[in-house]
Order: C-alpha cells, then structure tokens, then sequence
C-alpha cells in the first residue's frame, strides 16, 4: 500500500497575506485543491493523509474537502510547530498497511503524474527516493560577513524538492532517531541520510515549484495556464 502525507500546515510567513498561503486561488481554485488533486488522481497512490492546522479545521473542510468531490476518501490531522512535527502528526496516522509512503508540501501544487509513479517505482528498488532538479546558477557559500568562502562544483548541485519517498520502517526508525536527538531537519530526507540510509535523487521538473513568495503565484498561474 502507497500512502502519501501532504503537509499543508505551515504558517506562510514569507508569502505575507492574512490568508494561510495554500488557501489563495491560482486563476479559479486554492494552492491544496491542486496539490490534494494530483495524488487523488495517481492510480498507485492508496491513502491521502492530508495535514492541517488544527484553527484552519472549518476552514479547510467548508473550502476544501466538501467543496470539492475527491474520489479518494481523504484522512485529516493537525500538525505541529514545524514541517517536522507535521510530518509525524502524518506518520502516525498512517494505515497498517502501508509499505511507501511519500511526503509532499501542499505548497507545491504543480507534481506532475508521471512523477509520482517514477517516485513509487524508484521506492520498490531504492527505499529512499526524493525528486530534485540540478541547480541553473553558480552556487556560492558565504561566512557571516557575505564574503564567499568555497564555491561547490555545480554539477553536483541539484535543488531538492517533493514528493520525499521511503520504505515506511526506515522513516520511522529515522523520524524517532531524530526527534530521540532533538534533530530538526528542512526536508525529510536529512532525517533520513543521518541514519546512513543511502537516498536516491531522481529528476523532478522545474515546474514543481514550492509557492513561497508573492511572485511565485504569478508563475503558477503562467503554468495552469499553459496546461489548460
Ligand atoms: N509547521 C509546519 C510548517 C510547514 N508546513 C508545510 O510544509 C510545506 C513547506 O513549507 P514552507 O513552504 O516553508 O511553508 P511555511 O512554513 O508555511 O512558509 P514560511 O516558512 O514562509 O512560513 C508547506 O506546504 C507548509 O504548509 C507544515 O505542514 N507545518
Ligand atoms: C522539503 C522542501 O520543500 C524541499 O525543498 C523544503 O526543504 C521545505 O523547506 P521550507 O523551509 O519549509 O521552505
């Protein structure tokens, strides 16, 4: 069984409107329809456990969930401080059943299909895959004056993105580990690689945005149209 956890739980700072930023419309529906539509719509994907803020509960389900008719039923949990205490609040409430599970932003409404099944089919060989594209610029790493300490040969340099993929025993052995040290993490594959479990990039697509900052909505909205 293939489950995934969308964590849709964060606060949205950077974006800046009064309105958790999954909730805006790109042209004529919200940022977490798209994103809860292309797993509902994935033939391999089993179980949707959705993660919201528990004060954005009426919200979610008036706007969202009886809004809208998934075909997938969808399971609903509150999250935490951070996307790692999101992540877990998804975690445990996986099915017993489940083999792979895949982690994904809600922030990141353009996943494309064939993605999703590439992650699953890399999943059964690897057991930890995340998807990432190589990076365009030069990346340079600075001390805490802004002066340039190294700059990394870029042609091992790739941008992380989600879906994050992993057999379901390995993350949770890796998620209690880390919360064991009190390690926190920016993705969920961190969690996993200081396990020494080996994670395998695959190609993900530049499309496959995380909706951040305000321009960012304006690029959405060029990719759904393009795709209309
Ligand atoms: N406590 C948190 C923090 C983040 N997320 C989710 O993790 C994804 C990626 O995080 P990010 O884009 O950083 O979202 P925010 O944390 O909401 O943004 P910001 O850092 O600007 O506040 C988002 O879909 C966000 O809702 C979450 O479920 N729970
Ligand atoms: C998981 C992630 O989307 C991979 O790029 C990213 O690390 C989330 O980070 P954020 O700090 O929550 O934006």
């Amino acid at each position: 069984m293939n489950s995934v956890i969308i964590v849709a739980a964060g606060k949205g700072k950077r974006m800046n409107k009064d309105i958790n930023k999954q909730y805006i419309k790109l042209l004529d529906k919200e940022i977490i329809y798209y994103t809860i539509s292309a797993f509902d719509k994935n033939e391999n994907i089993d179980e949707i456990i959705v993660v919201i803020s528990e004060n954005e509960k009426d919200y979610f389900y008036e706007n969202i969930l009886n809004k809208y008719n998934f075909t997938k039923s969808i399971k609903v949990v509150f999250g935490g401080k951070e996307r790692q205490d999101s992540v877990l609040s998804g975690i445990k409430a996986l099915d017993k059943m489940c083999k792979i599970v895949l982690i994904h932003d809600g922030a990141r409404p353009f996943i494309d299909n064939n993605i999703i099944d590439s992650v699953i089919r890399e999943t059964k060989e690897h057991k930890a895959v995340v998807v990432g594209v190589p990076v365009k610029d030069t990346i340079k790493v600075i001390d805490e004056k802004n002066y340039i300490k190294t700059t990394p040969e870029r042609k091992f340099l790739w941008a992380v993105q989600t879906p994050q993929a992993f057999d379901v025993d390995i993350l949770k052995e890796s998620y209690k580990k880390a919360y064991k040290d009190n390690y926190y993490g920016t993705d969920d594959s961190m969690i996993v690689e200081r396990c020494s479990y080996k994670v395998k990039m695959i190609l993900g697509s530049y499309e496959n945005i995380k909706i951040t900052t305000e321009e960012d909505l304006y690029i959405g909205e060029e990719i759904l149209k393009r795709r209309r």
